[in-house]
């Protein structure tokens, strides 16, 4: 009898739970991914632009926000809008967490409070999305991601270092979310100007920003990693209009002097915070959120054991 040829041994065992990636990708694709973001920044430093520039479309209106006679609007305002945006048949919930207001007022005391409680709240809100989606067992019921993935943080282009304000609320915000830091309308500064924001403050300051790495990464994204963290803060510049280069539309500002490019990576970091991101990035931040949320649940379990013990009472659960 003649031998079976390679291919139809390897027909007869083929089990086929390699098309596992197709089916994961196919439940995801229908299902579409959900990201939140939260904007964290004085009022009138390009929030609403640097967004609607990100996602080329207009999806928060940046004009109207205050009136002449009305008062500097308070963190107590944080609201909350939803876009659905798509991409090559690929469906993002992109949730944006507008703070307007934040460290406008001549006592910022502890305004970073009502950011820091709204960021818990939806991680809490999460949290007690699966433990009723368990005790249920609504097992293929889908749960929205409430919880925050980014904030992206815009510091004020003084020209000189960080207000200790802002340091103060980075180092807060990072205990409960990934941070992103950026110089907010970067066309403002001059180049040494910028360059003093760049100065290592943050690492001097120890304040614990994203990306972080894990054994998990191979080389090249621990490289990346690193370029990333040299980059941070991105010196951005943010448009909602199209001015012409070269007979070309492109996203830009214009004035007396000249035109900056916001796509030109000689004029601005736009492009890497974009790309950093949408295109690199997005599902690392997804995942590390749970991580975030995962090591603040346990240093407050860790804490509530502590405390019970030194009171010589049983521990309960931290919410
Ligand atoms: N020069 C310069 N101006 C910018 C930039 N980004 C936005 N602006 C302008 O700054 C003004 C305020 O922009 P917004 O996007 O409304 O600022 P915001 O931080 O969302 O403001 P609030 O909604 O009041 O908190 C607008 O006139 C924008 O055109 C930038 O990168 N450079």
């Amino acid at each position: 009898m003649s031998q079976p040829a390679t291919e139809e041994i390897r027909a007869a065992s083929y089990v086929g739970f390699d098309s596992i990636t197709s089916q994961i990708e196919k439940k995801l694709l229908k299902r579409g991914f959900q990201f939140n973001v939260i904007l964290v920044g004085q009022t009138g430093l390009g929030k609403s632009t640097l967004i609607n520039t990100i996602f080329a479309s207009h999806l928060v209106d940046s004009k109207g926000r205050l009136e002449a006679d009305e008062p500097v609007r308070q963190t107590t305002d944080i609201h909350p809008v939803s876009h659905v945006i798509s991409e090559n048949g690929v469906r993002l919930r992109l949730n944006i967490v507008d703070t307007p207001g934040y460290g406008d007022q001549i006592n910022n005391e502890n305004c970073w409070d009502p950011i820091v409680k709204y960021i818990k709240a939806s991680n809490l809100d999460q949290h007690s999305a699966y433990l009723r989606k368990e005790l249920t067992a609504m097992r293929d019921k889908y749960i929205v991601d409430t919880r925050i993935h980014c904030c992206l943080f815009f510091i004020n282009p003084t020209g000189h270092s960080l207000r200790p304000i802002d340091i103060i609320v980075m180092k807060k915000l990072s205990e409960v979310v990934n941070v992103v830091p950026v110089i907010a309308k970067s066309d403002s500064l001059t180049i040494e100007e910028r360059d003093n924001f760049k100065n290592n403050e943050l690492v001097y300051h120890n304040i614990r920003l994203y990306p972080f790495d894990t054994e998990e990464f191979d080389e090249d994204e621990l490289k990346h990693n690193e370029v990333i963290r040299s980059m941070i803060p991105f010196a951005i510049v943010g448009s909602e209009r199209n001015v012409i280069i070269d007979g070309k539309p492109v996203r830009g500002r214009k004035n007396r002097w000249g035109v900056v490019n916001v796509e030109d990576e000689r004029h601005c970091e736009f492009v890497y915070l974009r790309d950093f991101l949408l295109r690199t990035h997005l599902q690392d931040l997804i995942e590390t959120t749970a991580q975030i949320h995962y090591e603040a649940f346990r240093s407050k379990q860790l804490l509530a054991l502590k405390e019970a013990s030194s009171a010589g009472r049983p521990a309960q659960n931290p919410q």
